[in-house]
């Protein structure tokens, strides 16, 4: 094993609260929002999750990298989180098919973070006091020069995200002569998202976020897929207009997690910045029109405002969240266009939502 020195690092708050701890991945600066996950495995499809980009991870789990990274566990082709907080940061792993340790990875994709953090407690600090910005250095240990960069970080409300980690050019998943042909709209699409629809005969084109409706009717799908992926939701009205349009044209719709934001602003029910996001694999969310419970896997910093889809004679609710009563998934009436908040495609989490696929795919 080599011999690793651990130099220092350190973390501050927005509210100035200062952790110590040490360097892990590459030593330098990095900013974000901080964030923490709840998931006890799963480590490398979260870090490659595009919707996590801009966001600063700490990790509830006491260690990371224990069981090395493969190249085949990825939710995108690199790491998307702007950062790591963690405790135990493994270099040493175990893993039959693993290819990799954790700090070369990190190391390689240039991906700053600090451990020996005492993540128990800063999770309590972030859950009390609420969403927040954070900065990570093992490069700068002055905290007035920290303080200083802190301040030029600008807020995820209100922040368009997803044109930075979407498809630059149109491209293909699965097989050309499936059952099915669908448009996904790339706000940063997870690729699980598009391995389950390849498992259910279902071919999809891939756009990038800003191509209009119009655009892709001329490839003539016979659904839309409006995908998950990073920032404020409201700040993207080119994706509310293509969502309005979809529904205009009544074709078939499936929104993930931004997704499911998109088409509840599409009919006018708003969104707003949570306190504390969702994020884990253990959401207990009930499903209103089957009258079942799922455990699910959840990502997100925004929500839909409640009382606006409760009031709204557009949509009706399908799934609630059993921990904080937050809508969890919607239908629109008399059309055929649906979604969820959180993530049946599960990379990582349990599969117990994964009949929403099949539902779509009925509806084609
Ligand atoms: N997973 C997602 O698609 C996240 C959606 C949005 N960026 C949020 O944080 O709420």
């Amino acid at each position: 094993m080599i011999n690793y020195i651990k130099l220092p690092a350190v973390l501050l708050l927005e509210d100035g609260t200062v952790y110590h701890g040490k360097a892990a991945g590459k030593i330098g600066t990095t900013t974000g929002e901080i964030c923490f996950n709840t998931g006890m495995t799963g480590y490398q499809e979260v870090f490659t999750d595009p919707s996590y980009f801009g966001q600063i991870m700490v990790t509830t789990n006491a260690h990371i990298g224990n069981y090395g990274v493969t190249s085949e566990e990825v939710e995108s082709s690199d790491i998307k989180i702007a950062g790591l907080v963690c405790k135990n940061f493994n270099i040493a792993f175990s893993r039959k098919m693993s290819e990799q340790s954790i700090q070369d990875y990190f190391q390689e994709q240039n991906v700053v973070g600090i451990s020996d953090v005492d993540t128990r407690s800063l999770v309590r600090h972030i859950r009390d006091k609420g969403a927040m910005n954070a900065i990570i250095s093992s490069e700068i240990l002055d905290i007035d020069e920290l303080k200083r960069k802190l301040a030029e970080v600008p807020s995820m409300d209100g922040l368009e995200l997803s044109s930075q980690v979407s498809t630059k050019e149109p491209y293909y998943y699965g097989k050309e002569d499936a059952q099915h042909r669908i448009a996904v709209l790339d706000l940063g699409v997870k690729k699980n998202i598009l391995r389950n629809f390849d498992h259910r005969d279902v071919y999809a084109k891939v756009f990038p976020a800003k191509t209009s409706f119009e655009e892709m009717e001329k490839w003539a799908p016979d659904g839309y897929f409006i995908s998950n992926g990073p920032g404020d939701p409201s700040a993207m009205p080119y994706a509310i207009e293509t969502v309005k349009k979809v529904l205009e044209a009544d074709k078939p719709l499936f929104g993930i997690c931004l997704g499911h934001q998109l088409l509840a602003l599409a009919n006018d029910i708003r969104t707003e910045k949570m306190f504390n996001g969702h994020r884990g694999l253990n959401h207990p969310v009930k499903n209103v029109v089957l009258d079942h419970c799922e455990v699910t896997s959840q990502n997100h910093g925004f929500g839909v405002i409640a009382d606006d889809v409760r009031n709204s004679d557009k949509v009706e609710i399908t799934h609630v969240n059993l921990n904080d009563n937050s809508i969890e998934g919607i239908r629109v009436k008399d059309k055929k266009a649906f979604s969820v908040q959180y993530h049946p495609e599960s990379s990582p989490g349990p599969h117990d939502s994964r009949y929403l696929f099949d539902q779509f795919v009925d509806m084609m």
